[in-house]
């Protein structure tokens, strides 16, 4: 595998379809990419009471451990194997196991939050926001927290009301600015075929990865390094 892996974030708000595109990109290449779920780092709560634990704001950038984040994503950059802890959406809590995760040539970063921290969007190669209107969104959500998450109606709109939708406008969308592209209505054909095409290129080796972690240029050029038409294959 190639060491550093190439990292892709994809942020958006809740219901966009972050976790689709991330499946959809990375269907066709096995085992050679990891994805990562943001919702895995939010901070263990087990010394609250289940009751508790259902009133806090998840979609606040302090319910997740960034520390940890951080440190395991720059163990799988530098090719080692972390334990990623898991959650349990019913409970509101991490669970007590963790996965093994070994470093892979993708990995990809997928979250409400992925493009918020100033670190993290530092290890990433391509950061993505997905935007999908908030009425699409709040009915995906619907569907989802009712039917796979054990969610009561009244309680998933009151959440969406007092912390979702604010946190979203406060703390989610503004994260669109550190993106180098921006997906319309989630799992759209064309972006994901394109992206599709990008991440099996990574996993054969054979990508152009001039541009990343480089500052581009007004003119098209990249900072540093020889653009397409300059090179010699
Ligand atoms: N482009 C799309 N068109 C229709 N449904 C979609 C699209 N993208 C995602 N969905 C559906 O919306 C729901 C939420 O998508 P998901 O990827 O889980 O969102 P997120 O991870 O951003 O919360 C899922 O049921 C998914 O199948
Ligand atoms: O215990 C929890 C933890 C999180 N949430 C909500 O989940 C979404 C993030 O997941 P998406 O898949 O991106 O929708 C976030 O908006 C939290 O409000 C929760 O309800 N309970």
């Amino acid at each position: 595998m190639t060491i550093p892996s190439f990292v892709i974030g994809i942020a958006g708000g809740t219901g966009a379809g972050k976790t689709t595109v991330a499946r959809l990109i990375t269907e066709n290449v096995g085992e050679s990419v990891t994805r990562i779920p943001l919702d895995n780092y939010y901070k263990d709560l087990s010394h609250l009471a289940l009751d508790e634990r259902a009133d806090v704001n998840y979609d606040h950038p302090s319910a997740f451990e960034w520390d940890l984040l951080r440190e395991q994503l720059g163990e799988l950059l530098e090719g080692q194997a972390i334990e990623m802890p898991k959650y349990d959406f019913e409970i509101h809590n991490r669970k007590e196991e963790s996965v093994t995760v070994p470093p892979t040539d993708v990995i990809i970063l997928e979250g409400i939050l992925a493009l918020y921290d100033e670190e993290i969007n530092d290890m990433l190669d391509l950061r993505l926001y997905v935007e999908t209107d908030a009425d699409v969104r709040i009915l995906r959500r619907i569907e989802r927290d009712v039917i796979d998450r054990g969610r009561e109606l009244e309680g998933v709109m009151d959440q969406y009301l007092s912390t979702v939708k604010p946190m979203h406008e406060q703390f989610i969308e503004p994260t669109k600015k550190h993106a180098d592209l921006i997906i319309p209505e989630g799992a759209n054909s064309v972006a994901v075929s394109l992206l599709e095409e990008k991440v099996a290129a990574e996993v054969a080796g054979d990508a152009v990865r001039d541009w990343e972690r480089s500052e581009t240029e007004f003119d098209g050029e990249v900072a540093g390094t020889v653009s397409v038409e300059e090179r010699d294959d």
